[in-house]
């Protein structure tokens, strides 16, 4: 707006020089003078910020058009499409041809190889986004990358990146695992939630359904969808609909977003709720990984206390467990299952076992539990995923976490060196 003012304000100058009081003096050439140039230059100017406002509302990002800025040098281009085909390019005819979604992440990077290893196609999207130490997004894309999964740099929400791959791909399936993850940043920065987990998300179905074959879609809902339900183990037909934090809500208005989609375009959908997940190249973010850092490093844990002492229960996730989560079937379902551990472990538990394969003593200070937006206790039935799915956790608690530790210690050099008992 600030650019109309001086077209407002030049146009106040009388047009006519008949308004000026004439006089055959020099002044008044002068005046003359000043007045055509002035005129001039109003002209000119007015070509200018015309200029400038055509260019400014062809170059603004519109919520319904892509926008500009996304049209990166990041993709596109005869080479990268050649990374693309061989990156999606499976072993077999059986196999399938997955776009992962938010692949450079812990969970995304361990299924994208498990997925290569048994010879379907894979096609890794992420923004890096800087949410947690991007050095090891970049590291696991480095891993990727030597597994054969290329990570294609770009935005969910950038649906002219997504019509492009699906271009130059017929993925079969996307695994869909992009997301803003954890539950305390809600407070600093709540619009990266509705930006990628509702936005994005929709933004992703809305191309799935008018793609042609339609992927079948498997997507991360969360455990966090039960928030305050008393009542465990949580099972999927529980209430969800008292979420204790925006995360959480976000999730479950991906749930409703997803019947919706399958409701109307006849999109297979299938939801995961994850249980704490945890293990190598795991999320800065989470308790066993910044115990893990306190602990070495001498610093005092804080542990909040809930009424019944409970801690989330993890799921290992090795090859073989990932294997018949999504195998494909009949088209148009709508599905969603718990994907945990059915044993909660208590926080002081999952301390000790840290304790003992770190070899140093944590520094303990227990607090009362705050209203943050973390719940008191979770705890999977996972029945309804073992009976389609065959879904049965193979790994205990302090087997998962020394796979974490021996990762944590070889990622980290030298921050184990203090480790001593106290
Ligand atoms: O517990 C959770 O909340 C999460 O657990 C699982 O994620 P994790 O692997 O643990 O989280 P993380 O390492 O952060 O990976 C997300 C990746 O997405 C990328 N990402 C993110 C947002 C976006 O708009 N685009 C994008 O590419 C971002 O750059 C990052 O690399 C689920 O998949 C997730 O849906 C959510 O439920």
């Amino acid at each position: 707006m600030s650019q109309l003012k001086p077209i407002s304000h030049l146009d106040n100058i009388p047009s006519t020089p008949g308004k000026f009081k004439l006089e055959k003096s020099q002044p008044y050439t002068h005046r003359l003078r000043f007045h055509t140039s002035l005129s001039k230059l109003t002209l000119w100017s007015s070509f200018f910020l015309v200029f400038i406002l055509f260019y400014y509302v062809l170059s603004s990002p519109s919520p319904s058009l892509p926008s500009r800025r996304s049209l990166n040098d990041s993709w596109g281009g005869p080479s990268w499409e050649k990374r693309v085909t061989r990156s999606a390019q499976r072993r077999s005819s059986h196999g399938l041809t997955v776009l992962v979604t938010g692949a450079a992440g812990f969970v995304g990077t361990h299924v994208s190889i498990a997925l290569k290893r048994r010879g379907d196609g894979v096609l890794g999207l992420d923004n890096f986004n800087h949410y947690y130490e991007p050095r090891l997004k970049r590291d696991r894309q480095k891993l990727l990358e030597r597994n054969g999964v290329f990570v294609v740099e770009g935005d969910i929400n950038d649906s002219s990146l997504l019509k492009k791959l699906f271009d130059v791909v017929a993925f079969s399936h996307i695994m869909h695992l992009a997301a803003q993850a954890g539950v305390r940043y809600a407070m600093q920065n709540p619009g990266s939630y509705v930006h990628s987990n509702i936005a994005g998300f929709v933004n992703i179905l809305e191309v799935c359904k008018s793609v042609n074959p339609q992927p079948a879609i498997v997507w991360a809902s969360s455990s966090s969808v039960y928030g305050l339900n008393s009542k465990v183990p949580f099972s999927e037909k529980d209430r969800t609909d008292q979420p204790a934090s925006l995360y959480a809500a976000t999730k479950k208005a991906g749930e409703e977003i997803a019947h919706t989609y399958n409701h109307i375009y006849g999109l297979s959908i299938t939801g995961l709720r994850f249980f704490t997940v945890y293990g190598p190249w795991g999320r800065p973010d989470m308790a066993y990984f910044f115990f893990t850092k306190d602990i070495l490093k001498g610093k005092p844990i804080t542990i909040f206390e809930a009424p019944d002492h409970g801690l989330r229960g993890g799921i290992g996730h090795s090859e073989e467990e990932y294997r018949e989560w999504w195998e494909e079937e009949g088209s148009a379902q709508l599905r969603i299952f718990n994907l945990g551990n059915t044993s909660p472990v208590p926080v002081s538990e999952l301390v000790n076992i840290l304790e003992k394969l770190l070899k140093v003593k944590a520094k303990r200070k227990v607090l009362p539990m705050p209203r943050n937006g973390d719940v008191k206790f979770t705890h999977a039935n996972i029945s309804l995923a073992y009976k389609e799915l065959r879904y049965k956790p193979g790994t205990d608690l302090e087997t998962g976490l020394k796979k974490f530790v021996r990762w944590y210690l070889s990622y980290y050099p030298g921050s184990g060196k203090k480790s001593s008992w106290n």
